[in-house]
């Protein structure tokens, strides 16, 4: 089994710059034996940083190979995908839209629009038969293999990572890839997530939390070897996927990590 790797640094923007090396050498070692790099992004801050790592570090930014690049979701909320609670939105918002002119899009994989239902997809137009359509359409979107080269992930307060929330029944699912979840007890209460099949089946797994409110959350996951958090059992998987931490020193205070530089 491969033990997690955790990189810190003090600054965030050494902090992005670590995330974007990593996605580098991800993309470099897929575009090696296959035509195109496929990763997986999630929401919250991880916007921040992938416009960062991504757009502004001029190291990194020029070696990006955009068009090569097959882009998914973690988790997705039922949302319009122009919604401020949408994922694509905000990569749309904080990474696509500041690609230079002229730069070939990557093709990024959205849930279905047109499956949505109500005027903002939420309780309003709640049905769940249109949730299960919208999960089973973004399974059908993702590789034949369900083989991710990387996994970028963040790491809620609770726990919880992709809308695997803990002590949630789809942590036990084994026979979809995509789930939808209609009590996500974070808003939206209406989302599609990854699953552990997908997860465990990944190349890469890289999860990205900063600030030292993360620090009691992640105090339980490494410091407690009984913990269940969705986030820990992501951590352990067992199934020789390489994982990966990224986070900045206030995280870590006062956790049992060793730590090093990317
Ligand atoms: O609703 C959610 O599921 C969260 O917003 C999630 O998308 C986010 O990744 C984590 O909560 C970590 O967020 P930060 O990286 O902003 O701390």
């Amino acid at each position: 089994m491969m033990s997690p790797k955790v990189y810190s640094h003090a600054e965030s923007a050494d902090v992005a710059n670590a995330v974007g090396k990593h996605v580098l050498k991800l993309q470099n070692s897929a575009l090696e034996s296959g035509l195109t790099f496929k990763i997986a992004l999630s929401g919250g801050s991880l916007g921040k940083v992938l416009k960062k790592a991504l757009i502004d570090n001029q190291d990194i930014a020029p070696k990006v190979k955009w068009d090569k690049w097959e882009v998914f979701f973690s988790d997705e909320r039922i949302v319009p995908l122009d919604h401020p609670d949408s994922n694509f939105g905000l990569f749309n918002e904080m990474v696509l839209k500041s690609l230079p002119e002229g730069t070939t899009k990557p093709k990024v994989n959205t849930i279905n629009e047109s499956l949505l239902t109500g005027q903002d997809g939420q309780a309003s137009g709640a049905d769940q038969a249109k949730d299960i359509e919208i999960a089973k359409d973004y399974q059908s979107k993702l590789p034949k293999d369900h083989k991710l080269d990387l996994i970028l992930l963040g790491c809620g307060p609770d726990g919880h990572t992709c809308s695997l929330f803990p002590g949630h029944q789809l942590l036990n699912e084994r026979n979809e890839l995509i789930s939808y979840i209609s009590d996500s007890p974070k808003p939206p209460p209406r989302r599609i997530t990854f699953t552990f099949p997908v997860l465990e089946n990944a190349v890469s797994i890289a999860f990205v939390a900063e600030g030292e409110g993360k620090a009691p959350i992640l105090k339980e996951i490494f410091n407690d070897p009984s913990s269940k958090l969705p986030s820990k059992l992501v951590t352990d998987i067992k199934t020789g996927v390489d994982v990966n931490w990224f986070v900045n020193d206030a995280a870590i205070n006062g956790v049992d990590v060793i730590a090093s530089k990317y």
